[in-house]
C-alpha cells in the first residue's frame, strides 16, 4: 500500500499534525524507516482563532502526540520568518498587482522543498517525505512525478516547482491511497488525528476570508482604485482597489446587468477591472514564466501534453512552445479556456506523469 522505495535508512517526515502526515509517520515507522518528526511553525494567529489555522499549538500537539505513540523523535522547526517573506508577503503583493497568488505552491517551493528538504538532509535524513497526494516513482534510471491514486485529492498541481533534483530525496507514502484509506489505516493505528478535519484551503487565513486579510495588510501600502468597464467600453462603476478582483470572479461586483457579469482582465496601471459575459473569458493560450521541468534536464522546442490551469480543473490537451530561454513557455489550448488567471500555476501532464509547470503570466486570446 505504502509507496517508497526499498531501502533503509532516516526519513524526516513533516507533520502537520493532520491525519494525512500522521498515516504517512506511521507507514513509514512500520516499514522501518528511523523516521524523524518535523513540524513547522509557519504563522502565529490571534488567540481565539488558533483552532482554525494551521500549525496551530493545537495541530503542534497533535503532531507531538501521534509522535510519541509511534515512538519517533519530534522537533518543532520555526520558520515563521520566512513563511511571512517568501509566502504571506508574497499573497498580499500579488493581489495588491491584481493577479491571483497560489501561497500553497509557494510554501512547497521555498518551505517544505528548500528550507526544510536541505534542513532534513543536513540531519542526515535520506529523504523528506510529506502527507501530499502525489507519487514519486523511484522504479526507474531517474525519479518522475505522478499524479495520485485519488484523482480527488491529487495535489501535483502545487508540487509542479520542486527541483528536478530534488525528487530522488522526496517520498510521498500516501500517493497510492485514497483519503478513505488513508482514514481507515489512522483508526487501525489508533492515531489521535484520525478523526481530524480537513485543513482549511488558505492556512494561515484563519475563517477564510482572504479579501479581508489582504485589505487590512495594504492599509499602509495602499491599493490600487480604479473604474469596472464593459468589455463593450461602458465605465459600469467605481472600485476601492484591484486586490479584490480575480478573473472568472463574478460574486461581489455589486453591478446590476441584464446578464451575469464576469471578471475578464484586471489593468494594474490605471486601475481598470474590465468585466464581460462568461463567454468573453474563453482564451485560445497564455504564457507561462519561472517554469520547472520535472520530465526534462532540457526541455524539448515544443511538445504536445495537457495542462492544468487552476487546482480544481481538469487538464486540458495543448501544445507547448519552450522559449530560447526554457524559462519560460507559450501554451496553445486544443480548445479554448475559461478564466485563465495570471498567478496561478500552469502545470504539464503527459496522462499520469508531471512534466513541470510554470507561473501565468498573460493569458492569449
Ligand atoms: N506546519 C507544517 N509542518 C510540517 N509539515 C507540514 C506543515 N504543513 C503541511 N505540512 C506537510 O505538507 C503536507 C501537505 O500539506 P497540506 O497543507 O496540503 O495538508 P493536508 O493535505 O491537510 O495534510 P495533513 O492532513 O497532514 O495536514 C502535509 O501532509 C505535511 O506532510
Amino acid at each position: 500500500m505504502i509507496e517508497v522505495p526499498d531501502v533503509e535508512g532516516r526519513v524526516v517526515i513533516a507533520m502537520s499534525g493532520g491525519v494525512d502526515s500522521s498515516v504517512a509517520a506511521a507507514l513509514l515507522a512500520e516499514e522501518g524507516f528511523d523516521a524523524v518528526g518535523i513540524s513547522m511553525r509557519l504563522y502565529s494567529t490571534p488567540q481565539e482563532d488558533y483552532s482554525k489555522s494551521c500549525c496551530s499549538p493545537d495541530d503542534l500537539f497533535d503532531a507531538r502526540m501521534v509522535a510519541s505513540k509511534l515512538g519517533i523523535p519530534f522537533y518543532v522547526a520555526n520558520y515563521e520568518s520566512a513563511f511571512r517573506e517568501r509566502v504571506i508577503d508574497y499573497f498580499v503583493d500579488e493581489y495588491s498587482r491584481g493577479r491571483t497568488p497560489n501561497p500553497c505552491v509557494a510554501c512547497n517551493n521555498y518551505l517544505k522543498f528548500d528550507i526544510l528538504l536541505s534542513r532534513s538532509l543536513a540531519l542526515g535524513s535520506k529523504f523528506l517525505a510529506t502527507g501530499h497526494f502525489a507519487r514519486i516513482d523511484h522504479s526507474g534510471e531517474v525519479p518522475v512525478m505522478r499524479r495520485a491514486k485519488d484523482e480527488n485529492k491529487d495535489q501535483t498541481y502545487f508540487l509542479f516547482g520542486i527541483p528536478r533534483e530534488a525528487l530522488g530525496r522526496i517520498l510521498f507514502p500516501l500517493g497510492g491511497m485514497t483519503k478513505d484509506e488513508v482514514r481507515v489505516e489512522a483508526r487501525r493505528l489508533e492515531l489521535e488525528t484520525a478523526e481530524k478535519a480537513e485543513s482549511q484551503e488558505i492556512c494561515f487565513v484563519a475563517g477564510g476570508n482572504y479579501k479581508d486579510f489582504v485589505a487590512e495588510r495594504l492599509k499602509e501600502k495602499g491599493t490600487i482604485p480604479g473604474k469596472i468597464v464593459h468589455s463593450s467600453g461602458k465605465v459600469l462603476a467605481e472600485h476601492d482597489g484591484i486586490h479584490s478582483f480575480t478573473i472568472g470572479q463574478r460574486k461581489g461586483l455589486g453591478i446590476a446587468w441584464d446578464e451575469p457579469l464576469y471578471v475578464k482582465s484586471i489593468h494594474p496601471k490605471d486601475g481598470t477591472v474590465v468585466v464581460g459575459p462568461k463567454s468573453d473569458l474563453a482564451v485560445r493560450g497564455l504564457v507561462a514564466d519561472r517554469c520547472n521541468w520535472l520530465s526534462f534536464e532540457r526541455p524539448p522546442g515544443a511538445f504536445e501534453c495537457e495542462v492544468k490551469v487552476r487546482y480544481r480543473s481538469q487538464p486540458v490537451p495543448a501544445f507547448v512552445t519552450v522559449g530560447a530561454d526554457p524559462d519560460t513557455a507559450f501554451v496553445e489550448f486544443a480548445e479554448p479556456v475559461r478564466a485563465v488567471t495570471p498567478g496561478q500555476a500552469a502545470v504539464f501532464y503527459r496522462g499520469d506523469e508531471v512534466l513541470g509547470g510554470g507561473w501565468i503570466e498573460e493569458s492569449r486570446t
